[in-house]
């Protein structure tokens, strides 16, 4: 029986693929899972039981990822799973930037009781009044799942869209449509965009990637939109811009103390992946994930150790070790599985920067006896007898 725990609300339509064999626990401690949207997990105890942390999402910035990879615990995100949600929000965005829709409906109701409201409107709607956003200049910056739909989408509303990732995946390449203009110094997006959208991930590398220089370069209203992480833009420099006239609006889901209620700023409760689509297909992507690996070893899509896939085993058992990634380590698994008469009919062993993971199947059960002397291993973290 296994044991997992939600941090937050999980769609019931993932949930429900816990077979009888999985049971919900309101103990994290007792957990061998945890599925977990945007709760923040840093200052969290990880218990000795816990091996996996699903993120039903795509953002890991809320998960100690190096803390849980020191202690065998594989982290899982849902790569794609949200980008849709994603997408529409932005487009919402875009042409909540750029005309007034919000001052209009305001309008309407502080008007609601006005008896000459359809004569009035036709007065008062140059007050509210905007542009379009076909013909203008879009900047993609970041092209992962959300960032190649952005892209994609715009080019169909009429938009010249030009796209920025040094890391792109050869799959993200592949999706990227052709009248995306690929551009390699992130600069030309700055002096040429009318409108710039970031959708890269949270990391020390990108925090404030959109800061005073970035913005200096930018064309004088410029609107800014960010869906991916509010510490990404450097929030005293784009309330500068905005202040100055360069940045005409700032289009954000992630409201803080530094933006809300400020000038050209226009905030969403960080509702992009809050659709019943998005919540149920990471959900969905997310228990799978967890099943795969609590049942069969395997690991898709983890955002700290190594993919592996063995398929479901049909040997007499299934040993799945968790370790650092040394020297020689290797030899001393199969020394001990020789020790104790017991034959490897298949390996893996796969690695991902400083940890890496090894899969065993095994001709006959493992021994306590075995187990022990696996786990004395020098740099082994974690040890799962899987079968
Ligand atoms: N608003 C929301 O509800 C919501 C939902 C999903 C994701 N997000 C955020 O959006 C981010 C992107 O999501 P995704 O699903 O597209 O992720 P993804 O991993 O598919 O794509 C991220 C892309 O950013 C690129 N990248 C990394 N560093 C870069 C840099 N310095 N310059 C340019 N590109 C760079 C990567 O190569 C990758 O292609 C997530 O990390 C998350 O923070 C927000
Ligand atoms: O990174 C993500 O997937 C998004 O920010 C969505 O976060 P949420 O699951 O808390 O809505």
């Amino acid at each position: 029986m296994f044991q997992y725990h939600c941090l937050n609300p999980i769609a019931g339509v993932g949930l429900d693929l816990f077979s009888q064999d999985y049971k919900k626990t309101d103990d994290i401690n007792q957990a061998q899972a945890v599925l977990v949207r945007s709760a923040s997990m840093h200052d969290m105890e990880l218990s000795k039981e816990l091996c996996a942390v699903a993120r039903a999402g795509a953002g890991v910035n809320n998960i100690p990822l190096e803390k849980c990879a020191e202690q065998g615990i594989v982290v899982f995100n849902t790569p794609g799973a949200n980008a849709n949600g994603v997408k529409e929000l932005v487009f919402a965005g875009m042409l909540l930037a750029s005309r007034d829709i919000t001052g209009g409906i305001h309008w309407v109701q502080e008007n609601k009781d006005n008896e000459n409201i359809s004569k009035d409107v036709e007065k008062a709607k140059k007050a509210f009044a905007g542009c379009e956003i076909s013909g203008k200049k879009l900047g993609v910056l970041g092209l992962g799942a959300i960032g190649v739909k952005v892209a994609n989408a715009a080019t169909h509303l009429g938009m010249e869209v030009y796209g920025y990732d040094p890391f792109i995946s050869v799959n993200a390449a592949w999706s990227l449509s052709r009248n995306v203009k690929h551009i390699s110094n992130v600069e030309d997006i700055y002096r040429e965009c009318d409108y710039i959208t970031i959708h890269v991930p949270l990391l020390e590398d990108t925090k404030k990637m959109l800061n005073k220089e970035a913005f200096a370069q930018m064309k004088d209203g410029v609107v800014v939109l960010n869906f991916a992480r509010d510490l990404l833009v450097d929030e005293v420099a784009i309330l500068d811009a905005i202040k100055e006239g360069k940045v005409k609006k700032y289009v954000s889901d992630f409201p803080n103390s530094a933006t809300a209620g400020k000038e050209g700023c226009i905030l969403i409760p960080h509702l992009g992946a809050s659709t019943e689509e998005s919540e149920d297909n990471c959900a969905v992507m997310a228990v799978q994930e967890v099943k795969d690996f609590l049942e069969n070893g395997n690991i898709r899509n983890s955002v700290n150790y190594p993919n592996c896939d063995m398929g479901i085993c049909s040997s007499a058992g299934r040993v799945a070790i968790l370790h650092k990634n040394v020297k020689g380590i290797i030899g001393k698994y199969t020394a001990v599985m020789a020790d104790n008469n017991i034959n490897i009919s298949d390996m893996t062993n796969k690695s991902r920067g400083n940890y890496a993971y090894s899969l065993l199947d095994i001709d006959s059960p493992v021994t306590e006896v075995a187990i022990e002397q696996l786990k004395k291993i020098d740099s082994v973290l974690k040890i799962r007898v899987v079968k």
